[in-house]
């Protein structure tokens, strides 16, 4: 069967991104940041990384942008060498890292767009038009005669995004797009990041909203300390957590079977109680679907009086949590 990736794909010859053993050392540093990192985007496809702080993930993004060269691999996107600086290569990349920098602050939106859609090699007769549009697919309409100084933190990374979009790019690498983001412009975001894809525009990015990354991906690729983790769809995750399911109950303070739950599933469950709204939320993440006798007592007690029992299926956070925990033994 021919995914609608596969499909998307078939129009373009190459993928708009192919990195294979993605290695980068930063001077006076002597771990690696990010150790053999391999990331292949289909056009369409919508790949997002995950990982702690610190774990690989901007490097990751501003290699394969060709801002930061790799100690070691090589990086392809639509088949050229982003290395070489070719104007054709640099036009395929849409890079949003956002942040305070990246304009000139005492100049409008639409001056400061203009001057980056010459950089990116947008013909001139187009440019107007397309300042316009990118404008329009952030939200930014009425902004555009407002310098960048007058703009709020939100808007500038809007502008951010908008600057990416600016050359039309076949990859856009987008690092955190919707942190500090309201959450109407955060949805307005990822709605656009849905429409691009639609049109075929390969898009890797970042972000720590784990509800974004599984509205938004085809695939999760998870960091820890620069090497992947884990990687492929939601369920994928689920497996390579290692948690099969989870149970939740709420009791009043204090009754002593929060601590018995504690006790008797920490062989078999990681277990976390905390106390709000006036009551102990026993909360256990099954590490196998045959607990002991001991566990599988607690949980008819828990079931016979506690409030609100559930059982439920892991959430992508705490998949995530439990890949991203340092286990002991756990080899990344
Ligand atoms: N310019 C630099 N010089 C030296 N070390 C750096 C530099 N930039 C990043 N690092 C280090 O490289 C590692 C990976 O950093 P990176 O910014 O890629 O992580 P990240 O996953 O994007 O983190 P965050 O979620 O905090 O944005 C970290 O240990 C960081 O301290």
């Amino acid at each position: 069967m021919t995914t609608p990736v596969a499909a998307r794909n078939q129009i373009g010859a190459e993928p708009p991104l192919v990195a294979s053993g993605l290695v980068r050392r930063y001077r006076r540093s002597d771990a690696l940041a990010v150790s053999g990192v391999d990331l292949t985007i289909e056009a369409g496809e919508i790949v997002t990384l995950l990982g702690p702080n610190g774990a690989g993930k901007t490097t990751t993004v501003k290699m394969c942008s060709g801002l930061l060269m790799p100690t070691a691999g090589s990086v392809r996107v639509s088949g050229r060498d982003p290395y070489r600086r070719s104007a054709r290569a640099m036009a395929d990349i849409g890079l949003v890292l956002g942040g305070d920098g990246g304009f000139y602050k005492r100049a409008t939106a639409t001056a400061n767009l203009l001057y980056f859609a010459d950089l990116a090699g947008v013909p001139a007769r187009e440019r107007h038009d397309r300042a316009r549009e990118v404008l329009a697919d952030v939200g930014l309409t009425d902004r555009a005669g407002s310098k960048v100084n007058e703009l709020s933190r939100g808007m500038v990374q809007r502008l951010h995004i908008a600057r990416g979009l600016l050359a039309r790019p076949r990859l856009l690498l987008l690092d955190e797009p919707t942190n500090g983001l309201d959450p109407e412009h955060a949805q307005m975001v990822r709605r656009l990041v849905r429409s691009l894809s639609r049109r075929g525009v390969g898009i890797l990015l970042t972000t720590h909203y784990l509800t974004e990354a599984e509205e938004l991906s085809d695939r999760l690729i998870v960091l820890r300390a620069g090497r992947v983790r884990a990687e492929g769809h939601v369920a994928d995750l689920a497996r390579a957590g290692g948690l099969s399911h989870v149970t939740t109950f709420a009791l009043p303070p204090g009754d002593p079977l929060a601590a018995t739950a504690a006790q008797r599933a920490g062989v078999d469950a990681v277990v976390d109680v905390q106390t709000f709204h006036g009551k102990d939320h026993v909360r256990l993440q099954w590490r196998t679907v045959a607990p002991s006798p001991e566990s599988l007592a607690t949980l008819e007690e828990a079931r016979a009086r506690a409030l609100d029992y559930t059982e439920r299926p892991p959430t992508l956070e705490e998949n995530y949590l439990a890949l991203v925990a340092e286990q002991p033994g756990v080899t990344s």
